[in-house]
């Protein structure tokens, strides 16, 4: 256990690049353990979440090395190559790492068991073993689709059509995933359309990938059974981590920060855009595209908010912003009102209740339901003064961080350390900045 303790703080100034993204970075060893060849990464994040992902390849037969800082590689062992692991996967707190692998071995005939930290342990898996079992796998789980689970993979795979029941990235990339392994066309209709990003690197891979907009909403098919080759990957900074230095920059006044490389995806913007409508002086720069993923400079200058309605639709480019956004709703003028936010209580821990409990002992007056939340702005910033329990979340810890840098009295978390599952240096980075973040 770490306690970190977040001061007021004068403003942020000057440069920082975040660490790499997380959802690309899952996705560049897994896809690079699929390809023939040799596929080089740079900018790979070296989060817990991630190296997860990179021990699981190797037991599944991959060769993963590490060059430097960020510069990895990976010979994968071709579609339907993967060899089965000698020991349980144990994917530690990472959802994306757990349910994406799961699509992965469910169409190649061996036999994996998976494992996660108490957190992941505790969250739905049956989501994504529902389909995989219509592509031939059997999974056999704990008492309400919880790890640990058995999972035998497909001898005789089948494409299926499938429409998702909840906006997830993460049941659409298992199911394309899989579908990888299928013969024929694997396809995921989303009512809501999430993040893409499985579907740009299968495609920049190689993989016949087709997207077409049907009545019943956005429907993403894989071509099974390919060829393909390695290929280098530049995976761009993450702006679900680059929204903590941004919210700090912006409630914290005489703030002004540039945040470098960040990935500007549109399936992964929906903070920015709220923000922008809140009135926040965010301008992107130097906008360029690498390995198929839109990226640019963000430069953040702090101002007055004021309170927004945000809808339900925006949730899927958003929904691991929502902590953050609530502490910067705690600085605007007037309520913000924020909907649809189920899906955020079966994250790493149950972050609508986190929110609540958290920002109600910083003295931020609130309303919330199953779903909802509406977050009492002011004028004067809130008290602070409170002990947060992170609950082996890492987005609930550095969101109250953020908020004690401009809090009238500090804010402690009782635990750190789950921050290194998605942005390892994040005290560091933020107090080059200005921030005033320290270990106990
Ligand atoms: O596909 C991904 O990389 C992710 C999808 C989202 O989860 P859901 O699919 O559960 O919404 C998100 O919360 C997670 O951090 C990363
Ligand atoms: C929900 C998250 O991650 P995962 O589902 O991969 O654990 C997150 O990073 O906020």
């Amino acid at each position: 256990m770490t306690r970190l303790i977040s001061a007021p703080c004068a403003g942020l100034k000057g440069s920082a690049r975040v660490p790499g993204d997380k959802s690309i970075s899952h996705r560049s060893l897994m896809i690079g353990a699929l390809a023939l060849g040799e596929t080089r990464i740079e900018g790979l994040l070296e989060g817990e979440d991630v190296l997860r992902s990179a021990a699981a390849m190797r037991a599944l037969g991959a060769s993963v090395h590490q060059d430097g800082p960020g510069r990895w590689r990976v010979s994968g062992r071709g579609i339907g190559g993967l060899a089965e692991p000698a020991d349980i996967l144990d994917m530690g707190n990472a959802g994306t790492g757990a349910r994406l692998l799961m699509g992965l071995v469910a169409t190649h005939p061996l036999t994996a068991f998976f494992t996660g930290d108490a957190s992941l342990r505790k969250r739905p898996m049956e989501r994504v073993a529902l389909p995989l079992r219509q592509m031939g796998a059997q999974i056999h789980a704990r008492q309400g689709g919880r790890l640990p689970l058995a999972l035998i993979g497909a001898r005789e795979p089948m494409p299926i059509t499938y429409t998702l029941p909840v906006a997830s990235a993460q049941i659409k990339s298992a199911v394309l995933l899989a579908g990888l392994n299928a013969p024929g066309a694997t396809t995921v209709i989303e009512p809501e359309p999430t993040r893409d990003h499985t579907e740009l690197m299968l495609r920049y891979f190689g993989v016949d990938v087709r997207v077409v907009q049907t009545p019943q909403g956005r429907a993403a098919t894989v071509i099974g059974q390919p060829e393909i080759e390695g290929r280098d990957i530049r995976v761009p900074a993450d702006p679900s981590s680059a929204a903590f230095p941004m919210v700090a920059a912006l409630i914290r006044p005489g703030s002004d920060i540039r945040l470098e490389n960040v990935g500007i995806n549109p399936h992964r913007i929906g903070l920015i855009e709220t923000l922008v409508e809140m009135g926040a002086d965010i301008a992107f720069e130097n906008r360029r595209e690498q390995a198929g993923e839109p990226i640019a400079d963000i430069r953040v200058r702090a101002g007055r908010l004021k309170g927004v309605t945000v809808p339900t639709s925006r949730a899927p480019s958003m929904i691991d912003e929502y902590p953050i956004l609530s502490m910067a709703a705690a600085f605007a003028d007037g309520p913000t009102r924020m909907e649809g936010l189920a899906e955020l209580r079966v994250k790493e821990s149950d972050r609508l209740a986190a929110i609540v409990r958290g920002l109600k002992a910083c003295g931020v007056e609130l309303e919330a339901g199953d779903d909802f939340l509406v977050v009492q702005g002011s004028r004067t910033a809130p008290r602070g003064g409170a002990e947060i329990e992170a609950e082996l979340d890492h987005r609930i810890a550095m969101s109250f961080l953020v908020l004690g840098t401009a809090t009238r009295e500090p804010i402690a978390i009782d635990d750190g350390s789950p921050i290194d599952t998605s942005f390892p240096g994040f005290a560091v980075l933020m107090n080059a900045l200005g921030a005033k973040i320290r270990g106990e």
